[in-house]
């Protein structure tokens, strides 16, 4: 795992919270992205150490809105940027991860995503993302 690339959170309305962390960081969304396998709208700021995607749900069943629903609004991921997807998988099976899905899902911001799930990581959803 190379580095974080960013951190993922889950919020109601996208506009309202891009007026929050454009105040907090200082500086605006570089971009918003539909990501429809998703079911969401997201939103990327950065700085120099990573980047901070903000989540909102397009659909009902997204796993946003019910991430919402149970827990609130909050950080929902963390993602770290990977070479080799299939090489990290192989490694992280072996050591007992639990990956939610084998095949590499097109993410937002031209990546590659897979996820592990949260019971199997300290119940801390991980995104692993690979650059196209
Ligand atoms: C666009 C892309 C990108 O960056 O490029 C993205 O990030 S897309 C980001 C959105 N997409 C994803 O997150 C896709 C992967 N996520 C999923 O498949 C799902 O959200 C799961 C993580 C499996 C959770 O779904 P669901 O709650 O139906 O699953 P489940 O019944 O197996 O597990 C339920 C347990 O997981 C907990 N749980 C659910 N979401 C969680 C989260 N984000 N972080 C930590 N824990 C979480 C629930 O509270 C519950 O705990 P208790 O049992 O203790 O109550
Ligand atoms: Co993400």
């Amino acid at each position: 795992m190379k580095k974080i690339d960013h951190i993922g959170i889950a919020v109601k309305d996208i506009e309202v919270s891009n007026k929050l962390f454009e105040s907090l960081l200082g500086v605006s969304a570089y971009k918003q992205e539909e990501v429809q396998n998703e079911s969401v709208l997201t939103s990327f700021f950065k700085n120099d150490s990573c980047k901070i995607e903000l989540l909102a749900a397009i659909q009902e069943d997204s796993v946003i809105a019910e991430f919402i629903e149970k827990k609130g609004e909050g950080i929902h991921h963390i993602a770290f940027e990977v070479e080799s997807i299939p090489d990290e998988l192989e490694r992280l099976k072996a050591e007992g991860f639990v990956v939610l899905n084998e095949i590499p899902k097109k993410g937002a911001d031209n990546k590659l995503v897979v996820f592990l799930h949260p019971k199997s990581t300290n119940g801390v959803l991980i995104e692993l993302c690979q650059s196209l």
